[in-house]
């Protein structure tokens, strides 16, 4: 089966709420794909459209090149986590995980396989209700990693875990990935992201407004900018902004210039024997990228007082 997912300009309403309004985006293999968007942007919508859990009132969600409905063997396919809070509290972890391999026909013993890769064998044969959210996220993980699934879908995947949790998932998506698999994941943790993803699908009121390299995307809205520190920041605007740069100053040591490359920087600061102690290819984080592509799609902004 192909590691894809193929999303195909979806429609959604719900009521009067226009929840997904042209969706349209492809999953490739051997990637983690980071989806993300502000709250309502339609990320849940697409996911459980995917999963077959909403229907779209347009528009089509293929796995590997089928529909999730006509799956026989869907954990097989593809493994999702969409909410960790669903388990039955009574039930021990392994138990729930017993029951999801025995109704796909799944082997037993692959059960204690995915408890001993998130890291939940001792806990196997405790009862879900005590868990902790991060504990039932590791559970979530689990089952979606029960079928060996080409294509995994993790909603928030990192919510709940603590510090060293973040860690593993991180490394976790990487394998994955690197093995060739499908790996869509959403998150409102850009610096997670940034260490994670190789590719963003951006989305805002319920259709993409980006889809990009996470380095192609750093890159471009870095906009060829230099970073300069230096003690003598006066100085430097003065010799730099006739030289043709446009000088913005972010903090007490640090400029950033616009419209000189970074050799010309160096080499106007040296002819007028300006000191310095840094000049960089400025870089923004793909937080600060992020907030420059969504600044028009936010649903909900506070107001200043
Ligand atoms: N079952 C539903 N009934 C009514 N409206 C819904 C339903 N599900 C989603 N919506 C609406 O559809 C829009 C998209 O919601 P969705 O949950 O897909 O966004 P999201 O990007 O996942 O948001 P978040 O980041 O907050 O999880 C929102 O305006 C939401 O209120």
């Amino acid at each position: 089966m192909q590691a894809t997912i193929e999303v195909n300009g979806l429609r959604k309403r719900f009521g009067r709420t226009m929840a997904l309004d042209g969706m349209s985006f492809t999953v490739s293999p051997g990637q983690v794909t980071g989806f993300v968007g502000p709250n309502g942007a339609g990320k849940s919508t697409t996911m459980r459209v995917i999963l077959g859990l909403d229907a779209a009132d347009e528009g089509h969600a293929l796995v590997g090149g089928r529909p999730y409905t006509s799956l026989r063997t869907p954990l097989s396919h593809v493994g999702a986590l969409l909410d960790a809070g669903a388990l039955q509290p009574g039930r021990t972890a392994r138990n729930h995980l017993l029951w999801l391999a025995h109704s796909q026909g799944l082997h037993g013993r692959r059960v204690d396989e995915v408890l001993e890769l998130v890291g939940m064998s001792s806990a196997a044969r405790r009862r879900a209700g005590g868990f902790s959210l991060g504990m039932r996220q590791r559970i979530g993980i689990a089952a979606a990693l029960l079928g060996d699934p080409p294509v995994l879908m993790l909603d928030e995947p990192v919510n709940g875990l603590d510090p060293e949790g973040i860690v593993w998932m991180r490394g976790l998506l990487r394998s994955l990935a690197d093995e060739g698999r499908a790996v869509l994941v959403s998150s409102h943790l850009m610096s997670e992201l940034e260490d994670t993803a190789d590719h963003l699908v951006v989305v805002g009121r319920g259709r993409v407004i980006a889809d990009t390299g996470v380095a192609e995307l750093i890159t471009t809205a870095s906009r060829g900018r230099v970073t300069l520190r230096t003690a003598a920041g006066p100085a430097a605007m003065s010799v730099l902004g006739p030289a043709g740069a446009t000088v913005a100053v972010t903090d007490r040591d640090t400029l950033v210039v616009s419209g000189l490359p970074p050799e010309r920087v160096v080499a106007v600061l040296n002819a007028n024997a300006v000191p310095f102690s840094e000049v960089a290819a400025h870089r923004v984080t793909l937080e600060q990228a992020y907030m420059d592509l969504t600044g028009d799609a936010v649903e909900y902004r506070g107001t200043a007082r």
